[in-house]
């Protein structure tokens, strides 16, 4: 998710600009321009992306009426597979958003696909000026899609385990299996929950309930998202067994920061044998450092349009620094981090942790470093001695060393 030039002149001409807007998805800054240059001549507002995440971050921070989205939007891709992904996750946000789909000549087949899965028309490229541009206006004219700062929140992930996940999530979702999704908190449970319910194809309503102080069952079916399902009374438990056992139940997504194994002591067998049908495992950050960045640059384009103020630089050192940095509730933790950049104009220390956690864990850090500078002067910055002595592999070594600064 790079700043080029022409993001920074487009970022500054939305802030203060809350038309409704077209977005243009392709990796090909050319193109971008060129397109910018005509819609900007017939009055229509473009923003551009350049990838999936940069797609979804724009579609959340901006008043987008109407999406442009080449199918193969990187560069030697030709299945049109990652611009199909992402019409879905689109969709899955705001599932009225009109899209075009751009395809070159030999993907008509997959421009078919696209509109199966959703998308308003396509357009094949080379495309010519005046028809694009009047199936843009006559598109935005269809449309009363209004930005609303309701949008449900964007999911980005750029780790394997999460696209692991997300991948799983999306096959199960359109099933009535009851599904359980453990983690540790603010690592993105709920919003997970919330794609299964907006793939789910269910027309029923959605009720979200923490079984911490639910005295009763909703009456009525749909989908039902219980919050620290493991603080269920054991008299809910039996209700909730009962009504799984029924013809048609509800669809039931229990959340925990418990493992599933602990969980199993706390809930009553008969209820396991349900919510265990499916179990999903998030990760703390910690261990899919990979979605820091991407996190984090998401979290600052979004923060920084949301309060008008400008987006606090991302550079290799500061993402290193976001990666080695403790992130006691995950991605919430982070979010809040970069809201609190955004707001304060550069990046702060972290004032989160209970006690003096951040306090120690910055003492610990201290520690390990001045550990490692001392072995690595001892060995004359010969790695491979200094791992040996600190008892770390050299990849291991690097690691920290490129974390440290070393
Ligand atoms: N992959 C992600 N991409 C973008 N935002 C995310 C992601 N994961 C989590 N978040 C954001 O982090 C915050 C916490 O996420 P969420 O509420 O889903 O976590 P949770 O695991 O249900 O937390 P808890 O168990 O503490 O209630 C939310 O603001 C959510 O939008």
């Amino acid at each position: 998710m790079n700043a080029s030039h022409d993001d920074m002149s487009e970022k500054n001409a939305t802030h203060h600009d809350a038309a409704p807007c077209l977005l243009f998805v392709d990796d090909d800054r050319d193109i971008q321009v060129a397109a910018r240059i005509l819609f900007q001549r017939r009055g229509i507002n473009m923003l551009s992306a350049h990838d999936a995440a940069e797609a979804l971050t724009r579609l959340a921070s901006h008043p987008v009426a109407l999406v442009l989205l080449d199918l193969n939007y990187t560069k030697g891709a030709r299945t049109g597979a990652e611009g199909l992904a992402l019409l879905k996750d689109m969709l899955v946000l705001r599932p009225d958003l009109p899209v075009l789909v751009v395809t070159g000549h030999s993907g008509v087949s997959i421009a078919v696909e696209a509109m199966r899965a959703g998308a308003t028309d396509f357009v094949m490229k080379p495309w010519n000026n005046e028809r694009l541009v009047n199936l843009v206006s006559k598109t935005l004219e269809k449309s009363r899609v209004s930005h609303s700062s309701e949008t449900d929140p964007v999911l980005i992930v750029a780790s394997q385990v999460m696209k692991q996940c997300v991948a799983d999530v999306d096959r199960i979702a359109t099933t009535r299996a009851p599904i359980l999704i453990s983690g540790p908190a603010g690592v993105g449970k709920m919003l997970l929950a919330r794609r299964i319910h907006a793939l789910s194809n269910d027309t029923g309503a959605l009720h979200v309930l923490d079984a911490e102080d639910c005295e009763a069952l909703p009456e009525e079916d749909g989908v039902w998202i219980f919050r620290n399902s493991e603080a269920l009374s054991p008299s809910l438990q039996r209700h909730l067994t009962d009504r799984l056992d029924e013809r048609s139940p509800p669809r039931v997504i229990a959340l925990s920061s418990l493992e599933p194994h602990t969980l199993r002591s706390r809930l009553q067998p008969k209820l396991m044998l349900h919510l265990g049908l499916v179990t999903l495992k998030i990760p703390p950050l910690s261990e899919r450092p990979d979605d820091i960045p991407a996190l984090a640059a998401h979290f600052l384009h979004y923060f920084s349009v949301r309060h008008m103020l400008p987006e606090p630089e991302l550079d290799a050192v500061r993402s290193a620094a976001l990666q080695a940095e403790v992130w006691p509730q995950n991605v919430r933790s982070l979010r809040a981090a970069v809201e609190r950049a955004v707001i304060m104009g550069g990046w702060q220390a972290s004032p989160e942790g209970p006690g003096n956690q951040a306090e120690e864990t910055q003492t610990l850090r201290d520690t390990e470093r001045s550990l490692i500078e001392a072995a690595l002067r001892r060995h004359s910055f010969n790695v491979t001695q200094a791992a040996r002595e600190l008892g770390l592999t050299r990849p291991a070594l690097y690691r920290r060393m490129a974390r440290y600064g070393l």
